[in-house]
């Protein structure tokens, strides 16, 4: 089913009436969303080691949910997170702690230094640093992890939206993750229509979430 291009706004209410109206939960849009992602990425980059930025929130447990899947697929993957993983809340902390009990490598970088050394020994990073929810100008260790990932040989991968671009207007809140690929959720979303905005989303590709199409067909 095609669905024209999406505001912050639309996918979020897709979200809410999957969650709240259909009874599909959180957990199984993200589950749906992560191994979809997954399974791209392995076609996208078959080989190599993978790294997978994540943040604090939804687009982090996407992270989580994508280094499982990546595992199941024999790839060698590590998790990196930016933030005190203490302060995960929700599905991403489900998710967090079903990669931490499942043993999958997870890296607290609190440090450029320590970001820099983790991220040039990667030949893919995958970015789950920020999604949809991003607001301002990138903070703190999200400003060099986009940074050093740019600064990197590897294939650099978007997860949803390249953090550092406003997906709805296109603007770049001081440097935003320059990815070759992105892979989006659901449909195109805004700034994905937007010329100039082309090099930073790379080559786009959807992924649904699972939504039925009962939901999605007044965005078709
Ligand atoms: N149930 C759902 O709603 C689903 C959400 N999904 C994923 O969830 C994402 C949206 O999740 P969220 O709404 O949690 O948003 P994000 O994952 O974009 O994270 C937002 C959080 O990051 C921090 N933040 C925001 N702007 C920042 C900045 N400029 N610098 C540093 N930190 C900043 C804040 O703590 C904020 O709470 C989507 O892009 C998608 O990847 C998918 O898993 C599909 C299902
Ligand atoms: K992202």
């Amino acid at each position: 089913m095609e669905i024209r291009p999406l505001s912050r706004d639309e996918v979020r209410q897709i979200d809410n009436v999957a969650i709240e109206q259909y009874g599909i939960t959180g957990l199984m849009l993200m589950e749906n969303a992560g191994s979809g992602a997954a399974r791209l990425v392995n076609e996208i980059a078959p080989a190599g080691k993978v790294a997978i930025l994540c943040g604090k929130g939804n687009n982090a447990g996407d992270g989580y949910v994508i280094a499982r899947h990546m595992e199941l697929l024999d790839r060698e993957v590590k998790l990196i997170s930016i933030v005190d993983t203490e302060s995960l809340t929700g599905d991403a902390k489900a998710n967090f702690q079903i990669a931490d009990r499942s043993k999958l490598p997870i890296i607290a970088a609190a440090d450029r230094v320590r970001l820099a050394q983790e991220l040039t020994s990667a030949d893919i990073i995958v970015d789950c640093l920020l999604g949809t929810g991003a607001t301002g100008s990138l903070r703190g260790l999200f400003a060099d992890a986009v940074a050093i990932a740019n600064q990197t040989d590897a294939i650099r991968i978007a997860i949803d939206v390249p953090t550092g671009i406003d997906c709805d207007t296109g603007q770049i809140m001081g440097e935003a993750f320059c990815a070759h690929e992105t892979i989006t959720f659901v449909a195109h979303k805004l700034a994905m229509q937007i010329p100039e905005c082309h090099q930073t989303f790379g080559r786009i590709h959807v992924v649904g979430i699972g939504a039925s199409k009962t939901i999605l067909q007044r965005f078709a």
